[in-house]
């Protein structure tokens, strides 16, 4: 990613913070029915004392995914390797990674829609009938050899599912839909990171920085941490409401969580497109950023804020993203048509 937004949900070192990450289940907050099949499946396996079946876990960035894999390992009792599509240049990665598991590990594959397709050919039998097909040799003599695997669990993380070739999502019996988090949720997650921290907050404190996270953990821990920096310099012993407003309300993070990046995406489609439709090419090209950075960091939390519209002619402002920015829709203009 290219930009240093401080909402960006992207992981950046002080998250690689292990001791904030839920290590059970039981200590991982939302996400409830995820958690609960989860749970079900888990136990089964284990009653069975059987490899999970396979469990493809998508949703938006900073949600939870690398952490409910690694609480999945846990659960089962198995280790965890973890590694991500790009990493896996050819095929014998890959082959290396299966053959060095051990019975009913946990194989995670981050952004697995980025795996090269002769990669992910390999994965296919491995997924299905964990065996590894391989060709030994070349030309004439070349000859195919079938190499069988320990039973294992392959975890997929991506941030769309529609991201993913069709036989490859088909062979994960487990898809869970990590979903953005509601206030109350957050309010749990900020609480819980502060006491870890050694950080005082009163319970409105705690839902000021909840209301403003972007539905996502991760933007939760980094506004609670920038939060503390203000408290600490202040002097200021307990983070409340007043203090963790205005220290938000200093880093540009507005009343809905949304941040500077996502105030220039929105006043783009207002103000140079009427309110659109206008297509995601055009909006990359003039804020210059990646269009996965807008379709999957960007605009999931705008359009589930109701504030625009991904429509088949193109993005639209909705009544309440016009509103949010403090315009009156122009006559003729789209908003409404696609207000779902
Ligand atoms: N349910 C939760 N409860 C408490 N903290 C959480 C929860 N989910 C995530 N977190 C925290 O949010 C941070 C981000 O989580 P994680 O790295 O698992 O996200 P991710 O979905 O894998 O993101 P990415 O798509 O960027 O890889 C972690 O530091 C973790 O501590
Ligand atoms: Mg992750």
């Amino acid at each position: 990613m290219t930009t240093d937004r401080l909402l960006t949900p992207d992981r950046i070192p002080e998250d690689q913070d292990a001791a904030l990450r839920p290590k059970t289940l039981a200590e991982f907050i939302g996400q409830a029915a995820a958690r609960d099949n989860l749970r079900v499946f888990i136990e089964a396996a284990r009653g069975r004392s059987e490899a999970l079946d396979h469990v493809l876990l998508f949703g938006p960035p900073g949600l939870g995914k690398t952490t409910l894999a690694q609480i999945i390992a846990r659960e089962m009792g198995v280790g965890f390797r973890a590694t991500s599509g790009p990493v896996i240049a050819k095929s014998g990665d890959l082959a290396a990674l299966l053959t060095n598991l051990e019975e009913g590990d946990v194989l995670f594959i981050d952004e697995i829609h980025r795996l090269n397709p002769v990669v992910e050919e390999v994965l296919y039998p491995a997924m299905e009938d964990r065996a590894l097909d391989l060709i030994i040799g070349e030309g004439p003599s070349a000859r195919s050899v079938r190499i069988d695997l320990p039973a294992f669990t392959l975890i997929g993380a991506t941030t769309r599912q529609g991201l993913l070739t069709t036989p490859l999502r088909d062979r994960f019996g487990i898809p869970v839909r990590l979903n953005f988090y509601t206030v109350e949720e957050l309010e749990a997650v900020v609480t819980r990171a502060a006491r870890l921290l050694g950080l005082g907050i009163a319970a409105d404190g705690a839902t000021e920085i909840a209301r403003r996270a972007r539905g996502t953990p991760r933007v939760a821990g980094r506004l609670l941490r920038r939060v503390r920096d203000f408290a600490n310099v202040a002097g200021q012993p307990m983070v409340d409401a007043r203090a963790a407003d205005a220290a938000l309300t200093r880093l540009e993070v507005d009343r809905l969580g949304l941040d500077a990046m996502d105030r220039r995406y929105l006043m783009m489609i207002a103000d140079i497109y009427r309110g659109g439709p206008v297509g995601v090419e055009t909006l990359a090209a003039g804020l210059s950023e990646p269009r996965d950075t807008i379709e999957d960091v960007i605009e999931p939390y705008l359009i589930q804020l109701g504030l625009i519209a991904r429509t088949a002619r193109g993005r639209c402002l909705n009544a309440r993203g016009w509103k949010h920015l403090g315009l009156n829709p122009p006559e003729g203009a789209q908003e409404g048509l696609f207000d779902l």
